[in-house]
C-alpha cells in the first residue's frame, strides 16, 4: 500500500511527460527531453548532495566530459567511429572515474573546501576542452553525436531519454530505501553513529561518486546529441548552478522534490525568453524564496504525514522478553581489556595510566566527577580517539586503533552522551541504520532491487520493529526522529544499539533527562540486555541507577582510577564519597 502511495505521483509525471508530445509541439518536446537528460544526471548527483550532503556544486564537469567523450568517440578523433550507444558506455567510465577523482577530497576536505575542488575540476575540464583543440575542436567546438533511427527523431529521442529517466528514477529510490541510502544520510546528520554502526564512508562515498559520475556522464553523451553541436561555452556556471539548486529546492533526502524542481528549472527560463540571462539570478532568488519560506524545500511541503498529531501522553514501556531473539547467537566470552591507557589533549591529561575490565554479562559502571575521562574512555574503547599508550582488546584480539567503523562488526555497539539521531528520518530508519553490517546485498544489487536487497530490507525491518518493541517505542516508528521527546531519542539509541547485536554495549549516560519511571525503565532494559550475555559499560551520573542495577563499579577522578569494586563497596568507600558521591 505504502509503495502504491509513494509511486503514485512519479506515475503521474511520466505518464504526463509520455502524452506531452501528443498536446504540444516539437519545441516543448526538445524542452522536456531536455528536463529529462538533467534528471539523469540530478537523479544520481541527489544520492551525492541530497542523501550524502557533500556539496559537489561543479558536477557539469562530469556532464561536459561525458559530452565530449561520445562526441569525440563517434565523430572518430582519435580512434576509428565507435558506435553511438558504445561511446556513450565510454562516457560513463570516464564520468565514473573522473566522478571518483573529485569526490576522493570529500573524505578529508570540509563542505565548503569540497564544493571549491568541484567547481575548480569544472574550470580544469573546460580548460582542456578549450586548448585540446585537435580532438575536441578548441572554441569552435565539435558536432554531436547522432542516434540511429528510429531515435533520430524528436520524438524517438525523447522516448529514449524518458525511459532512461524513468529507469534512473527507479533505481536511485531502490537506492534510497535501501541500507546504502540510509547509511549516506546517517553520514550527512550523524556521522560519528554511522561509523559506530560499521559504516564505512569512503567505500560508501566512493560507490555514489562512481555512480552519480557515471550517470552524468551518459547524461552529456545525450546532452550533445540534443545539442548535436558542442562547444565549452555550452558547459555553463548556470547549468551546474541548475543541478546543485534543484536538489536543494527540492529537498534534501527526497527524490519526488528534485525530480519537481528538475522539471521546473528547466521550464522556467523558457516560460519568458527574455529571462534566459537572468537564470542565475532567477534560481538564486528561488532558493532564497525556498530556504526562507521553507527551509525543507519541496519535499517538506508535500510531507504531510509529518504535520499529522502524534499522541502527546505517551510513555515507555520496555519488553524485555524479545531481547534472546535481538541478540540470538553473538555472545562473547572474553572480557574488554584496557591496559594502561594514557591519553591527553594539548596539556590536559584525559586519561592517565588507566586498567579497565569489562565483563561479558555484567553491567559495569563507570563513574566519576565531570571531566575525569569517562566518555574519554568510551571514546577510546569503540575506536574514535587513540591513546599514546596502552593497549585495548577484546579477549586477546587487540582492536584496532583510529578505527570507530570496526567496532560494530567485533560487536561492540554504543550510545552518545548527547543523542546522534537522524532527524529527518523516521524512528525505524534511524533503528534500521544501526543493522547496517548484517546487510548482504551489494550497492549493485540494491540499485537493481535484486532479491538480495529484497532480503536485506525484510531483515532489517523486521529486526528493528523488533528492537523498537524492546525499547517501548514501536508505535512511534513511522514518525520523524525529531519529533521525538529527548528520553525517548535515549531509548532510540539503545534500540539501534541493539540492531548490532551486540556483546558489548557502551552507554553514556543514557537516564540524562530521563524522567523517574523511564529511569526504572531503563535499568530494567539494561540489566535484561546483560543477563543475555551482553556486557554493559554504563557511564552515568545517577547514582541510585549505578548502585541498583551495576554488577562491577569503576571510579575515575582525573583520568585514574579512584576506585574499583561492588557497588556494596563503592558506597561506602571513603575517597569516592569525599571526592564524588558526597557525605
Ligand atoms: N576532544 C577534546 N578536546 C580537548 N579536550 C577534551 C576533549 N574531550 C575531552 N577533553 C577533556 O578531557 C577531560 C576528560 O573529559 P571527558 O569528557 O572524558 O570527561 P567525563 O568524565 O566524561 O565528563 P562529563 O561527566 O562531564 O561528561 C576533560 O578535561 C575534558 O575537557
Amino acid at each position: 500500500m505504502g509503495l502504491l502511495k509513494q509511486a503514485l505521483p512519479f506515475v503521474g509525471i511520466f505518464a504526463a511527460a509520455l502524452i506531452l508530445p501528443l498536446v504540444s509541439n516539437d519545441y516543448w518536446t526538445l524542452i522536456a527531453t531536455r528536463a529529462a537528460i538533467y534528471w539523469v544526471l540530478v537523479s544520481a548527483l541527489n544520492l551525492v548532495v541530497g542523501f550524502a550532503g557533500q556539496l559537489a556544486i561543479g558536477w557539469v564537469a562530469m556532464l561536459t566530459l561525458g559530452a565530449y567523450t561520445t562526441s569525440v568517440l563517434v565523430a572518430g578523433n582519435v580512434m576509428p567511429p565507435v558506435n553511438v550507444f558504445l561511446a556513450l558506455g565510454a562516457a560513463a567510465l570516464v564520468g565514473g572515474v573522473a566522478g571518483v577523482i573529485v569526490g576522493l577530497p570529500a573524505l578529508r576536505l570540509r563542505t565548503f573546501y569540497f564544493a571549491m575542488t568541484t567547481l575548480g575540476f569544472a574550470t580544469i575540464v573546460t580548460q582542456i576542452a578549450l586548448a585540446w583543440q585537435d580532438v575536441t575542436g578548441g572554441g569552435i567546438g565539435l558536432v554531436g553525436p547522432v542516434m540511429p533511427a528510429p531515435l533520430d527523431s524528436i520524438f524517438g529521442f525523447y522516448l529514449f531519454c524518458l525511459a532512461l529517466a524513468a529507469f534512473c528514477t527507479w533505481i536511485t529510490a531502490n537506492v534510497a530505501h535501501s541500507r546504502f541510502g540510509r547509511s549516506l544520510v546517517a553520514i550527512r546528520d550523524a556521522d560519528v553513529a554511522a561509523e559506530s554502526a560499521g559504516i564505512s564512508k569512503p567505500l560508501l562515498l566512493g560507490s555514489v561518486f562512481l555512480f552519480a559520475g557515471a550517470m552524468a556522464g551518459i547524461a552529456g553523451g545525450l546532452f550533445a546529441t540534443l545539442q548535436s553541436y558542442i562547444s565549452p561555452e555550452a558547459f555553463t556556471f548556470d547549468l551546474s548552478v541548475l543541478f546543485f539548486i534543484a536538489i536543494l529546492i527540492g529537498g534534501r533526502g527526497s527524490i519526488l522534490g528534485p525530480l519537481i524542481a528538475t522539471i521546473v528549472l528547466t521550464w522556467l527560463p523558457e516560460f519568458a525568453a527574455p529571462l534566459v540571462a537572468w537564470s542565475t539570478f532567477l534560481y538564486a532568488v528561488l532558493l532564497l524564496v525556498i530556504v526562507l519560506a521553507a527551509p525543507g524545500g519541496i519535499a517538506a511541503l508535500l510531507d504531510f504525514r509529518s504535520r499529522r498529531p502524534i499522541e502527546a501522553d505517551r510513555s515507555i514501556v520496555v519488553h524485555t522478553d524479545v531481547l534472546p531473539e535481538i541478540l540470538a547467537g553473538r555472545l562473547s566470552a572474553d572480557p574488554i581489556l584496557l591496559k594502561g591507557i594514557v591519553l591527553s589533549f594539548g596539556g590536559v591529561r584525559a586519561i592517565d595510566g588507566l586498567d579497565l575490565q569489562v565483563e561479558p554479562g555484567q553491567v559495569h559502571g563507570l563513574i566519576g566527577p565531570n571531566g575525569s575521562g569517562k566518555t574519554t574512555t568510551l571514546n577510546v574503547i569503540s575506536g574514535f580517539y587513540h591513546p599514546e599508550a596502552g593497549s585495548v582488546t577484546l579477549g586477546t584480539a587487540p582492536l584496532p586503533m583510529d578505527a570507530p567503523q570496526t567496532r560494530a562488526a567485533s560487536g561492540i555497539a554504543r550510545t552518545f552522551q548527547t543523542p546522534r539521531i537522524i532527524g529527518e528520518s523516521t524512528v525505524l530508519q534511524n533503528v534500521m541504520v544501526g543493522g547496517a553490517i548484517n546487510g548482504k546485498g551489494s550497492f549493485v544489487e540494491s540499485l537493481l532491487a535484486l532479491p538480495r536487497h529484497r532480503h536485506d530490507e525484510a531483515m532489517l525491518r523486521h529486526d528493528a520493529l523488533l528492537a523498537l518493541r524492546c525499547v517501548g517505542l514501536a508505535g512511534l516508528a513511522e514518525v520523524r526522529a525529531d519529533r521525538l521527546q529527548h528520553s525517548e531519542l535515549r531509548f532510540l539509541e539503545i534500540a539501534r544499539a541493539l540492531m548490532v547485536r551486540p556483546r558489548f554495549l557502551l552507554l553514556d549516560e543514557p537516564a540524562a533527562g530521563l524522567s523517574g519511571d523511564e529511569i526504572h525503565s531503563l535499568g530494567s532494559l539494561i540489566r535484561a540486555i546483560s543477563r543475555q550475555g551482553t556486557g554493559v559499560l554504563l557511564v552515568e551520573h545517577h547514582a541510585d541507577l549505578i548502585f541498583e542495577i551495576c554488577d562491577q563499579v569503576t571510579v575515575l577522578n582525573l583520568g585514574r582510577e579512584l576506585a574499583a569494586g561492588t557497588p556494596a563497596e563503592i558506597r561506602v568507600h571513603s575517597e569516592v564519597v569525599s571526592a564524588y558521591l558526597g557525605s
